[in-house]
């Protein structure tokens, strides 16, 4: 029997509106801030019995593209987005199994309110949650909390470092056995299994315990996507799962190698951290169905060619429209943002750049179920493992079931991932195979 691997969602683009521009937006288009079409997803994917989904998020209106919004508003793009930690509770209340990691900043959190809520979501979810720790993409995003600018990229993942520290310290504050309910004594909690944490570091001070008992998990699994050098040192440290985008399955291999050695450089069990793949799979009835479908995606995208170029420009603060379409860009670019990502287009035309993003290049996971089944087999038996993490930043209602209830059963009669949940914790889920 060959070893499963693990699948997960991205929620790209948030708590926002998703099928608005499809054509099947479904009845309740007006009604995107409702649950319901997310959970609608949640219960799909807990059919297929995914570990997680992942509740992308920002919090800025962006401006960077052309110096103003009206290119995110018009395309309902990174804007408007509902808190994720508002989603929580309804996804879990729609599913039994399903991890699910909201998206929360350590540019825009102070740690203790942090700490509180995720230990507060696993104690409600009874152990399902984990963190998407993140460091912060767009300087304004930054000014929305009283900066000027993020504070340059590198010390953002020393900060991080702290953070992570504070915040899985007040996790394990209170020891498994702290709370005691003995009604005679009477004793609710023994205070002599409850400690403060007294942690002062250079950017954070914080006396401790959290307020809380230790929650199902304890020590929330931690997901991350550094990909610069900074960032991968982080993740290797901290994180249970890494969620990444590889344009080759050379680069996911070298990716995952190199993941898996910072991990024990850290003193980790590598074996211990899911490396995820964006995949973003478009299936049909037959070959021919499917590629007609990402052709009109493609004529889409190039239609809409500021969407994408509007979207680069966010995560990285360089403004896409001062460039010409048809000139390669040039090394001398530099970003405050996601640097590992930028670093992938140096060299490449905008317009190839789009035409990348709206085919959907590099792997393709276009056609049948059996088809794009065989294909994730095939990567998966050349790469290691651990999975995929699939997303669809506009999906609606049809590409749920197609991938849920089309792709995902094929997976499972191959035998290469799980027919049904073996745990109740998200943890032990990720730790399964
Ligand atoms: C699949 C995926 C999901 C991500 N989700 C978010 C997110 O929700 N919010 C955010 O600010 N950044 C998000 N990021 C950005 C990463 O946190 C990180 O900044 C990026 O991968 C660049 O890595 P680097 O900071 O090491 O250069 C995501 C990245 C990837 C690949």
């Amino acid at each position: 029997m060959k070893k499963p691997f693990h699948l997960a969602w991205f929620l790209s683009q948030g708590y926002g509106p998703k099928s608005w521009r499809s054509a099947w937006p479904g009845s309740d288009l007006q009604r995107w801030m409702m649950p319901d079409i997310f959970v609608d997803l949640a219960q799909g994917l807990e059919r297929g019995c995914f570990d997680y989904i992942i509740i992308e998020d920002s919090s800025n209106v962006p401006y960077t593209y052309r110096g103003n919004h009206d290119t995110y508003l018009q395309y309902g793009a990174s804007a408007p987005k509902l808190d994720p930690a508002v989603l929580v509770p309804y996804l879990a209340m729609a599913t039994k199994n399903l991890g699910i990691v909201p998206t929360l900043s350590v540019s825009e959190y102070p740690p203790y309110l942090l700490a509180r809520l995720v230990n507060s979501l696993d104690h409600v979810t009874e152990g399902r949650i984990g963190w998407n720790c993140v460091t912060g993409s767009n300087d304004g995003a930054a000014q929305n909390y009283g900066h000027e600018k993020h504070r340059p990229h590198d010390e953002r993942y020393d900060v991080a470092d702290e953070f992570a520290e504070v915040v899985t310290k007040l996790w394990e504050a209170w020891e498994p056995d702290a709370v005691v309910l003995d009604r005679e004594k009477p004793m609710f909690a023994d205070g002599s299994k409850v400690h403060p944490i007294n942690y002062e570091g250079k950017y954070f001070k914080c006396r401790g315990p959290i307020n809380a008992p230790r929650s199902p998990q304890g020590r929330v699994p931690i997901c991350q996507a550094g990909g610069s050098p900074r960032g991968q040192r982080f993740a290797s440290r901290w994180a249970d799962t890494i969620i990444t985008n590889a344009p080759t399955v050379e680069h996911m291999k070298a990716y995952r190698e190199e993941v898996r050695q910072g991990a024990v450089a850290a003193g980790r069990n590598p074996d211990d951290i899911k490396v995820l793949f964006l995949a973003q799979p478009l299936i049909d009835v037959s070959m021919e169905a499917a590629r007609d479908r990402r052709r009109l995606e493609e004529v889409d995208g190039m239609k809409h060619i500021d969407s994408t170029l509007s979207s680069m420009s966010r995560i990285t603060g360089i403004d896409f429209s001062k460039f010409d379409l048809d000139e390669p860009l040039p090394p001398t670019l530099t970003t405050n943002g996601h640097q590992s990502t930028l670093a992938k287009w140096i060299g490449k035309t905008p317009r190839a750049l789009a035409r990348t993003a709206t085919a959907k290049q590099g792997i393709d996971f276009t056609g049948t179920p059996d088809h794009v089944a065989g294909v994730m087999q095939e990567i998966m038996e050349e790469v290691g493992g651990d999975g995929f993490l699939m997303f669809n930043p506009y999906f609606d209602r049809r590409y749920v079931m197609e991938v849920c209830d089309g792709l995902v059963p094929e997976l499972q009669r191959r035998g290469l991932t799980r027919k049904a949940y073996a745990h109740k914790h998200l943890r032990d889920n990720l730790l399964e195979f």
